[in-house]
């Protein structure tokens, strides 16, 4: 059915979504592998639970979990390779389990742990496929590789066969066959796992750049934070399932860790009771520095009586690591 009238709203609304997965289920041993043949038992596995959220035009959220959490799950509901067992959601107006034909030809699933090129040819020649699959008219292909191969390097390595390729050059072709068909909506799952810093930041920048040009909407699951930090304003956290947090980063720092971290370096020999200025933290950051954690309110007050006081050679007021923040919420 196609739906495009609410097409004015934001692309992605997800109502109540949910999965459930049945998993068979057997204890270990020949009798009971037999018994299993006549009476197969299952277990549910709630991997998504009535998680809600809205996201707006344009918008890169973060998508945060730890493992299990239903990260992928969801993606690939809202990609249309899952039906819900409940709820419901609309991406660019379309339910994308009914995997209408245009609305698969707006939308893409990226997924950094799995191939869709074909291992024994040329990238080249897969994006070729992909040009007839998503009928892309020769001047649209031109337009669009040309931007790619701009943004991506794409020249020295489209020509080899994929299984020749670095995993941040396959990498860079896989996103490359997932936008010449230029998505409005981006499913990241893992867009940047197992690259190194060099290549993450090089598929960092360039997502950064499509979204700029193109106004794409994308939601992207990535377990390195800098992913996140550089290029989502907003986070949706789920855990076990649940939705646990929706909003900015920022806000769950305050929420969270209200506390900044005060790092100081005194000159030799001075080795006061740092205690009376907050609460000092184990050292192993390696720079030489001493790290107290005091509570947001009082950092001035507290930096201005460690100046006053101490022979200070070197201070920084440092926001909490983001890692850290999210571990906690996880476990608030
Ligand atoms: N096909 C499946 N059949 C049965 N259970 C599944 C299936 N796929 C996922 N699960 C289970 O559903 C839950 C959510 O898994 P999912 O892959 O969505 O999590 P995730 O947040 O993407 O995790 P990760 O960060 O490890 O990739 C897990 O408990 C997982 O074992």
């Amino acid at each position: 059915m196609k739906q495009r009238d609410d097409q004015r709203d934001a692309p992605i609304v997800v109502a109540g979504l949910s999965k459930t997965y049945q998993v068979p289920e057997r204890e270990g041993g020949f009798g009971a592998a037999v018994r299993s043949f006549v009476r197969r038992r299952y277990r549910d596995v709630h991997a998504v639970q009535e998680v809600s959220f809205t996201i707006g035009a344009g918008e890169v959220v973060g998508f945060l979990g730890p493992n299990g959490a239903g990260k992928t799950t969801t993606l690939k509901m809202l990609a249309g390779l899952l039906h819900p067992t409940g709820g419901s959601a609309r991406v660019l107006g379309y339910t994308p389990w009914e995997r209408n034909n245009d609305y698969l030809r707006t939308m893409t699933l990226v997924m950094g742990q799995r191939n869709r090129l074909s291992w024994d040819i040329p990238a080249a020649d897969s994006f070729l496929l992909n040009q007839a699959i998503y009928r892309i008219s020769d001047e649209d292909y031109r337009r669009t590789l040309g931007e790619l191969d701009e943004l991506l390097e794409l020249s020295p390595i489209m020509r080899k066969p994929v299984r020749n390729l670095s995993l941040g050059e396959r990498m860079k072709c896989e996103l490359a066959a997932g936008l010449l068909h230029r998505p409005q909506v981006l499913f990241l799952d893992e867009p940047t796992i197992g690259l190194d810093i060099t290549a993450q930041v090089r598929i960092r920048n360039f997502l950064q750049e499509y979204n700029r040009r193109t106004g794409a909407t994308i939601l992207l699951t990535s377990h390195y934070m800098a992913d996140v930090t550089a290029l989502c304003e907003r986070i949706v956290m789920i855990h076990h399932g649940q939705l646990k947090y929706d909003g900015s980063i920022a806000d769950l720092s305050r929420r969270i860790a209200p506390f900044k971290l005060v790092g100081l370096a005194l000159h030799d020999g001075a080795a006061p009771d740092l205690s009376r200025y907050g609460t000092l933290l184990p050292n192993d950051d390696g720079d030489g520095k001493q790290r107290l954690q005091v509570p947001a309110a009082d950092v001035a007050a507290v930096t201005t009586r460690l100046l006053s006081e101490l022979p200070v050679l070197d201070l920084t007021i440092e926001d909490p690591p983001i890692e850290d923040v999210i571990e906690r919420a996880f476990h608030e």
